[in-house]
C-alpha cells in the first residue's frame, strides 16, 4: 500500500465496509498462527497490559491494511497479538476517538475486526475524571452502564446503513455490560486485596478534545454518572452489535473540577502519570480475569 510505505496513510485510505473489515482481518489471520478469542482495548497510559502477553506478535498501526493510525499521546498505535497463560488475545496498545477528527465509524471499526478475528469477549480500558465525590484518584471503577452524549445528538457509530452481517438495525443495549463480568471482576479484585479502591459505575462519553467546564461536570454528576471520558462508549456499541460480550475499566486519573473555589485543573500530564502509578495493578486485574474466562463464554 502507498500509504504503508510513506509511514502514514490518508485518511481517505482507511475504509470501513464488511468487505474491507474482512480484508484486515484475513491479512492479520495470514500474518500470525495466533487465534484470539479475547480483544483488549488499552487506554491512555495503560498500553503496559499488552507487555503481559506471551509469545508477541506485533504491528504497527501503519502496516495494517485499511487501520487508522493513533495521534494521541500515551497510545503507541500497535496491536499485539500474543497468549496469556494460555488464552489467545489481540490487544490493541492505542485507540482511536471522536476528536482525532476521524468518523465515528472508522474509531470503532477495530471492533469489527477483533469478531472477525474470532474474538468472543472484549476488555476495555480508559482514563477518565471521577465525578462521584466519593471516588479518589487511582480508583479503578468498574463500568455497569454508560450514558452516549454524542449519541443523544444522533453521533452514534450505528447510524447509517445497517450492516446484517454484523448485527441487527436496533441492538439493545440495556445488558451491554456483561454482569458475569462484573461480578467475576469484583471476585478478583477481592482475591488481589484490591477491593478498596475498586468500584462500580456510570461512564459518560463526551466528544472532547477539551476537558469538561464545572457547570458541565456538574450536570453530568447529576444525570448519573460517576466518571467522564471520550472514548470507549462507541466501542461498546459496535462490540455489542457484532454480539461479542464486553467488559470495561476506567481508571479514575483524576478529579473532574466541581467547585468554583477549586484550583485543580485536568491535565493530559497527570492522566498519564495516574496511569503509570496504578499500571501495575490494572494489569494484574485484567490479566487474572482473563486467566478465569473460558472460551464459548463460559467461565474456569
Ligand atoms: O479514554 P482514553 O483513551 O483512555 O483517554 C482519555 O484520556 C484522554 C484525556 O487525557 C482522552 O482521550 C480520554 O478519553
Ligand atoms: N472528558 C474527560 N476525559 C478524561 N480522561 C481522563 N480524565 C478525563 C476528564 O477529566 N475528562
Amino acid at each position: 500500500m502507498e500509504g504503508n510505505r510513506m509511514g502514514h496513510k490518508k485518511e481517505a485510505e482507511v475504509k470501513y465496509s464488511y468487505e474491507d473489515c474482512q480484508a484486515t482481518a484475513d491479512w492479520l489471520l495470514s500474518q500470525t498462527a495466533v487465534r484470539p478469542l479475547v480483544g483488549i482495548v488499552c487506554g491512555s497510559g495503560l498500553g503496559g497490559l499488552a507487555d503481559a502477553l506471551k509469545d508477541q506478535v506485533a504491528f504497527n498501526y501503519r502496516d495494517i491494511p485499511n487501520f487508522p493510525q493513533s495521534t494521541v499521546h500515551g497510545h503507541a498505535g500497535r496491536l499485539v497479538f500474543g497468549t496469556l497463560k494460555g488464552r489467545p488475545c489481540v490487544c490493541m496498545q492505542g485507540r482511536f476517538h471522536l476528536y482525532e477528527g476521524y468518523p465515528i465509524q472508522k474509531i470503532t471499526m477495530p471492533m469489527r475486526i477483533f469478531k472477525l478475528l474470532g474474538v468472543e469477549t472484549v476488555i476495555l480500558t480508559n482514563a477518565a475524571g471521577g465525578l462521584n465525590q466519593d471516588y479518589k484518584v487511582g480508583d479503578i471503577m468498574i463500568i455497569k452502564d454508560h450514558l452516549n452524549m454524542p449519541g443523544f445528538a444522533g453521533n452514534n457509530p450505528l447510524a447509517g446503513p445497517n450492516e446484517e452481517r454484523f448485527g441487527v438495525r436496533f441492538p439493545c443495549m440495556s445488558d451491554a455490560y456483561d454482569r458475569e463480568l462484573q461480578q467475576l471482576a469484583l471476585d478478583v479484585g477481592s482475591e488481589l486485596g484490591f477491593s478498596d479502591f475498586l468500584r462500580e459505575g456510570v461512564y459518560c462519553v463526551l466528544g472532547g478534545p477539551s476537558f469538561e467546564t464545572i457547570a458541565e461536570c456538574r450536570m453530568l454528576h447529576k444525570l448519573g454518572a460517576d466518571a467522564v471520558g471520550m472514548s470507549t462508549v462507541h466501542e461498546v456499541i459496535v462490540a455489542r452489535h457484532c454480539g461479542m460480550r464486553v467488559f470495561a475499566l476506567s481508571l479514575i486519573t483524576n478529579k473532574a473540577v466541581m467547585d468554583y473555589d477549586s484550583e485543580e485543573k485536568a491535565n493530559h500530564e497527570e492522566v498519564l502519570q495516574t496511569g503509570k502509578q496504578r499500571a501495575e495493578q490494572l494489569e494484574r486485574l485484567v490479566s487474572t480475569i482473563i486467566t478465569r474466562l473460558e472460551h464459548n463464554n463460559n467461565f474456569a
